[in-house]
Order: structure tokens, then sequence, then C-alpha cells
């Protein structure tokens, strides 16, 4: 059970954001009134991995947190065997994944993995999913971790990546900030909740735009990119490897 996001309720010291063992034990809570249309994105995710996936090769979840994509994906598959690495940095995050995979009958489908994800040997993807993540890479590491996405992928494999996102145009950005906040507003996160984490992500999510995630699936060697759900400064991408 995971209990009511109030990280940012009471004044803190300013501190850049981490996802510490008090993020991961509100962490549901946090994205479920942070990340608009999150469980539907991850449905969505979980059944294009279902119909992308191919018997023998491998789907890696990079930044997987406490696995929502990963039960997701279990539900869809049913008895359908399938293979999956999921991998993030935070112990915190694992140990929560950890304790839900025992609950279920597909467990030992999924091996976690603690490092990093511009690290983690990738080879013989079908799936590979980056959901809310590579925003918290450096921007000079993006690169390469989507060149080495696409090497690993097989023909007519997909990456799926969801990202905070800005608009190019400054007034269009200021407007999604603005009903982004309202959403938030509307969750019961208050003015001072909304201020304390926008300042506490500052330099450590960097959204880019999509014209600048285009380019660079683009140069990774993608073949084909569609955004497949949008709403205002968030964005779930869908780029196929040629077959
Ligand atoms: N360099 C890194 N290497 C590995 N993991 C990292 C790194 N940097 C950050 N993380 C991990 O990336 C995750 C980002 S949350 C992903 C949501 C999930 N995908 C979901 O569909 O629920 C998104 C959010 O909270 O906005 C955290 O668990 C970090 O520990
Ligand atoms: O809350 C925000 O402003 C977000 O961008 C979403 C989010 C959710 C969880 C951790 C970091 C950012």
């Amino acid at each position: 059970m995971t209990k009511k996001d109030c990280i940012f309720a009471a004044p803190r010291p300013a501190a850049p954001f981490a996802f510490t063992a008090e993020v991961a034990g509100v962490f549901d809570d946090m994205l479920d009134r942070s990340v608009p249309l999150y469980r539907e994105s991850l449905r969505r995710q979980a059944q294009l991995a279902a119909r992308f996936y191919r018997e023998g090769t491998r789907i890696y979840d990079l930044g997987c947190s406490n696995g929502n994509f990963g039960l997701a994906l279990g539900a869809e598959m049913g008895a359908r065997d399938f293979s999956m690495v999921a991998v993030d940095n935070s112990a915190p995050m694992l140990d929560r994944y950890r304790a839900r995979l025992a609950a279920t009958a597909f467990g030992e489908r999924i091996v976690l993995e603690e490092g990093d994800a511009r690290q983690v040997a990738m080879a013989n993807a079908s799936v590979v999913v980056i959901n809310l993540t590579l925003q918290f890479l450096p921007l000079e590491d993006r690169d390469a971790l989507l060149a080495r996405v696409h090497e690993a992928l097989v023909p007519g494999g997909v990456l799926l990546l969801t990202e905070k996102v800005v608009d190019g145009d400054a007034a269009l950005a200021e407007l999604e900030r603005e009903f982004y906040y309202r959403l938030k507003g509307e969750n019961g996160y208050s003015q001072m909740e909304i201020s304390q984490k926008r300042e506490a992500l500052e330099n450590v999510l960097i959204p880019e735009t999509l014209a600048a995630h285009r380019a660079r699936l683009e140069r990774a060697g993608f073949s084909a990119v569609t955004v497949w759900l949008k709403w205002f400064n968030f964005a779930a991408l869908l780029a196929r490897k040629a077959d």
C-alpha cells in the first residue's frame, strides 16, 4: 500500500529531488496525482509491448521504479511466456518492485537489475520501455543511450518512450505549464507543494521539445516515430526499428 504524498506539503530545505525511500513509499500516489493519464498510458504501453513482443527475445524497462509497468505487462500477457529485464538505480524502488513481484504468478519472468540505465547491457530486445526516465539523465548522455537501444532491438522492435516535454514556443510552453499545475491543484496539491516540487526538480528533470526527441530518435537510427499520446507537456512516443 502506498501512502499519500505529503513530501512537499510543509516547508522543507531546498534540495534536489531524488528517488529516496521517502519517495518510494509514496510513489504510486505521487504519480497518480502528478502524471496525467498515468494508468492509461501504462496500460496501453503494456498492450503495445504484448503486441510487439517476440518469443525468444527480451523486454527492457529502463527506470522501472516500483514496477507498475511490469505488473501491467504481466496482467496483459496472461499465460504467455515472456522475459523482461527491469533496471533502476534506486534500491528502495527495487525493494518494493521485488515484494510486489513475489505476489504474482509471473515473478520469475522479470529480472530486476540495480544499476544505471546508461550502463546496462542490452541485446535481443523486441521492446524497450523508457517511461519518464530519459528526462533525468544528463542531456549529453541521451544520444548514446538511444543509439544503444536501437542497436539492441531486433528488426521491427520498438522503443516506447514517455517524457515530460517542453514546447519550443515560450507562450505555449507557459500555457502547458499552467494547465499542468492546474491539474496538480485539482488533484489536491497545494501551491506550496507545487512550487517546492518545481524547485526540487530544477536541473534534475530536464525536459526537451518533441522536435529534439524526434531528431534524436532519427539520429539513433529509428525509421518510424509516432506520438501516440500527448497531454499538454507530457508525450508518449513509439519508435520502430526497420525490418
Ligand atoms: N541513471 C538512471 N539509471 C536507472 N534509473 C534511473 C536513473 N535515473 C533515474 N532513474 C530512475 O528512474 C525512475 C523515474 S520514475 C519512472 C516511472 C516508471 N517508469 C513507471 O512507469 O512507473 C519517473 C518519475 O518519477 O517521474 C526512478 O525510479 C529513478 O530511480
Ligand atoms: O511532479 C512533477 O512535476 C512531475 O513532473 C512528475 C514527477 C513525478 C514523480 C517524480 C518526479 C516528477
